[in-house]
């Protein structure tokens, strides 16, 4: 790949909480060409001794603002972070942060319109001045009480106060962005997997994306 100017193909990977975005990630651990770059959820658990997802989950009203603002800053930085490899795997998106994250915290009054108003300056200000692109959206698409069944099964002890009226409105969030176009902009095609398969079975519905992520990577690197 020409590393001068040439920006890797670059993939979000996008779906609720539970989806298997990490499960994902893992499959393409096998490929030298893919970097992967998952979300920075440590980051979250621990800022200088501060665990602002737990913070956020015991008190929305008072900590939504606070964590959102932190997750742009830390999601912000994996837009930006230059690789090597001619393709770039990332787990969500600013997009998924302010369309489905901050708005579902505005619509259900843990974010104040004013915090929201901020949120929405801070993402337009990047939108304009730091150019984000995508190649391509995999949308890992699951049935809210899949997620929440996999949420307690996952057992991360933050989530486990998350009511499943939580991830039905996360759900429909992500289907208005990526599949009705109702909500937002959506900055590359979206290629849908069925997350709700099971281990066994989701192998092969991972290797339908594999094939397309593959070609373009090949693409990349040939011209
Ligand atoms: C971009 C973005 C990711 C993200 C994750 N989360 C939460 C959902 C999960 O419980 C945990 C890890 O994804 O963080 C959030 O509240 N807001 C977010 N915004």
């Amino acid at each position: 790949m020409n590393t001068i100017n040439q920006r890797p193909f670059t993939v979000f990977v996008e779906g609720n909480i539970g989806s298997g975005k990490t499960t994902f990630l893992e499959h393409f651990h096998q490929f030298e060409d893919i970097t992967l770059l998952t979300e920075p959820v440590d980051e979250w658990r621990n800022l200088k001794g501060w665990n602002l997802l737990d913070l956020m989950y015991k008190d929305p009203k008072k900590w939504a603002m606070t964590f959102q603002s932190y997750v742009s800053l830390t999601m912000l930085n994996m837009h930006r972070k230059a690789i090597p490899t001619p393709v770039k795997l990332m787990e969500r998106s600013i997009f998924s942060a302010r369309y489905c994250f901050v708005e579902q915290l505005l619509r259900n009054g843990s974010l104040h319109p004013a915090q929201f108003a901020i949120l929405d300056e801070w993402f337009n200000f990047i939108q304009h001045q730091i150019p984000i692109e995508a190649d391509l959206i995999v949308y890992l698409k699951a049935t809210p009480a899949v997620v929440y069944d996999r949420i307690k099964k996952r057992a991360r002890s933050e989530e486990q106060c998350v009511p499943l009226c939580y991830l039905e409105n996360l759900h429909q969030l992500h289907e208005d962005w990526l599949i009705n176009k109702t909500l937002g902009e959506c900055p590359a095609p979206v290629l849908v997997l069925d997350a709700d398969l099971d281990h066994s079975e989701i192998t092969e519905e991972y290797k339908r994306s594999e094939h397309q992520i593959l070609r373009k990577a090949v693409d990349v690197v040939m011209h």
